[in-house]
């Protein structure tokens, strides 16, 4: 399936500019002063890199209400307690989706999975300016995602640079091989390979093992999205990933830290 003709707005297009809008309410409300003098009272970042670098396979355990392409995944009415589920499971990292019209995320779930866990956080969402970056580490989170296809010109470097100012690391995300050629330049250390096309919805499972050998071997690969359980991060991490980024196949079902744990710890 091939995006649109550029004249038409794409699926990223239309979500990017509804979180601007979401965005003008929240800047209305909170200065970038006032989330500057909240860094004060936040945790220093964790780093997760060198758990990715060493174990044989990390997850990435996903909080997701809901997607665009999916529509209703789970009602999740307490975050914390998933996440709880998700940590005992073994989960190397927590991510959060924050957007809130496509996904019904939002910065308060990120808040009470900070105050319930211990493991690395990651802010999910469209990113696009250094405000959601510094909302980010003022909430708690540990990595904040990139994505490359919705980050123009110098943008990515530029909001790459000021993330790991802040402590963060970053989760670069490709989904063809000029956008991971674009990564690896950037000096990207973590590359997200989302096998969902943002502009079409479509997902090919085969877009991890095409993009992977373009990546030089000291950066850190994650397989996002599709992944339905062990035999699909079996495969995903003999492709070279050491860590895969799931959300649906595990708020889907009802044992969470168990579904964690049978993805956790496959050989290299
Ligand atoms: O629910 P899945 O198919 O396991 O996918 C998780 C994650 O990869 C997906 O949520 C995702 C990957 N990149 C994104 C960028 C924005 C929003 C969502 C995503």
């Amino acid at each position: 399936m091939s995006a649109p003709p550029a004249s038409q707005p794409t699926v990223l297009d239309e979500i990017v500019a509804g979180v601007l809008e979401d965005l003008d309410v929240r800047r209305a409300a909170t200065s970038e002063a006032d989330l500057r003098a909240a860094l004060a009272d936040v945790d220093a970042p964790r780093d997760p890199m060198p758990h990715f670098r060493d174990a044989a396979s990390s997850v990435i355990a996903e909080v997701k209400r809901k997607s665009p392409s999916k529509g209703e995944l789970a009602d999740i009415p307490d975050p914390a307690a998933l996440a709880r589920e998700y940590a005992a499971g073994g989960a190397a990292a927590i991510s959060v989706l924050t957007e809130q019209r496509r996904f019904s995320g939002s910065l308060e779930d990120l808040r009470a999975v900070r105050a319930a866990v211990d493991v690395p956080l990651l802010r999910k969402d469209f990113i696009v300016t250094r405000y959601q970056l510094l909302e980010a580490r003022a909430a708690g989170a540990d990595l904040a995602l990139l994505i490359v296809a919705s980050l123009p010109g110098d943008l990515l470097d530029r909001l790459h640079d000021y993330a790991r100012e802040l402590g963060l690391t970053v989760l670069v995300e490709v989904h063809d091989e000029a956008e991971t050629e674009r990564a690896v330049e950037l000096g990207a250390e973590l590359i997200g390979v989302n096998a969902r096309n943002l502009k079409t919805l479509a997902v090919d499972p085969d877009t991890f093992g095409r993009l992977a050998p373009l990546v030089p071997a000291d950066r850190v690969l994650v397989a996002e999205s599709g992944i339905a359980g062990p035999t699909d991060v079996q495969r995903f991490v003999d492709e070279g990933a050491r860590a895969v980024l799931v959300g649906e196949a595990l708020v889907k079902q009802g044992a969470p830290r168990d579904a964690v744990a049978a993805m956790t710890g496959l050989t290299r």
